[in-house]
């Protein structure tokens, strides 16, 4: 990591994509930011242009590139919402600057959760699969509500996304069904039921079901459903704005400043703990 200055440095990496043009834009705005570096996939056809020139607007003063290890390197906190397997390459890399790792990507399976976990040895690691102060809070409602209804109340999570959405359930419905899990003593693991299909047989009791609709620019749309005999009661955040995700992250950044190493997520930044 170069030398703390007061307005941490921040690389984004997967600036061509939807995520990560929202982080450029609201970085450039944010007093308490500065962008030192654009990051792509290698051989991107972004690579040498200017960032705010690649996103077809005016010139901003930093060069999109594919060297990770170099731009990496000039970052007190790396903004990184991409896929899976550039997370965990990048996280490397991140751990070895000593600057912050904020991430977004979702869809990482076990083995690449304990790589992350690796990492966060050496410096933090802030990982969500929702950066938005709404979710979060929403987060704890759920805990909350499983706890206080009974095992007749039957829980189903219900998300839709955009038609570009590769993974399923999205990682706020995993948070949304661990929290409800947790309400209720239990692992997620224990009670997850996925997309359903054919003769599946009745409802087993205590278990957590999950549903997943993709279509047309839907930014998020999350609803945990507690069904009783008689009576529903449904938890809903509805995404308008991907600028609530990327100002959560651009938080977490700042926010992870002065942390040691080790693994965080936005309870910690949000003090929701
Ligand atoms: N935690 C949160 O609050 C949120 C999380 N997300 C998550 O963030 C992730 C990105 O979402 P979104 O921006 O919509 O997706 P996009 O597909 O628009 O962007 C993904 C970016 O990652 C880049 N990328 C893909 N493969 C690699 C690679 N091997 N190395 C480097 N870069 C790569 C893509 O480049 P290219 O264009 O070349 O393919 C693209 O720039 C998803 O996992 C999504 O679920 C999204 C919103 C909120
Ligand atoms: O891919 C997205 O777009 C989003 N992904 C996150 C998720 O998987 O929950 C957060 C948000 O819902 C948008």
């Amino acid at each position: 990591m170069t030398a703390t200055t007061e307005v941490p440095g921040i690389v984004v990496t997967g600036v061509s994509g939807r995520m990560g043009q929202m982080l450029v834009r609201l970085v450039l705005e944010n007093p308490e930011t500065r962008l030192v570096g654009a990051l792509v996939r290698e051989g991107h056809d972004w690579v040498g242009r200017d960032v705010g020139e690649a996103m077809g607007g005016a010139p901003v003063g930093v060069i999109v590139s594919d060297d990770a290890v170099s731009v990496i390197a000039k970052a007190q906190a790396v903004i990184d919402f991409t896929t899976p397997n550039a997370t965990v390459a990048y996280a490397e890399l991140t751990a070895q600057a000593r600057a912050v790792h904020v991430i977004g990507t979702t869809g990482l399976d076990q083995a690449q959760l304990d790589y992350l976990n690796a990492a966060a040895r050496h410096a933090p690691i802030i990982r969500a699969g929702n950066m938005s102060l709404g979710v979060n809070l929403l987060v704890g409602l759920t805990r909350k509500v499983a706890a206080a209804l009974g095992e007749d109340w039957d829980i189903e999570i219900v998300e839709a996304h955009h038609r570009h959405k590769v993974d399923a359930p999205s990682g706020t419905a995993l948070m949304l069904g661990e929290a409800a899990a947790e309400g209720r003593g239990k692992a997620l693991a224990d009670l997850r039921v996925p997309g359903r299909e054919g003769i599946t047989g009745a409802r087993e009791a205590g278990s957590i079901g999950f549903a997943a609709i993709r279509g047309g620019d839907v930014v998020g749309e999350h609803d945990v459903i507690f069904a009783g005999a008689g009576e529903r009661v449904v938890l809903r955040h509805l995404a308008t704005d991907r600028a609530i995700f990327a100002r959560g992250a651009i938080r977490a950044a700042i926010w992870g400043q002065d942390k040691g190493p080790g693994e965080y997520d936005m309870d910690d930044v949000l003090g929701l703990n």
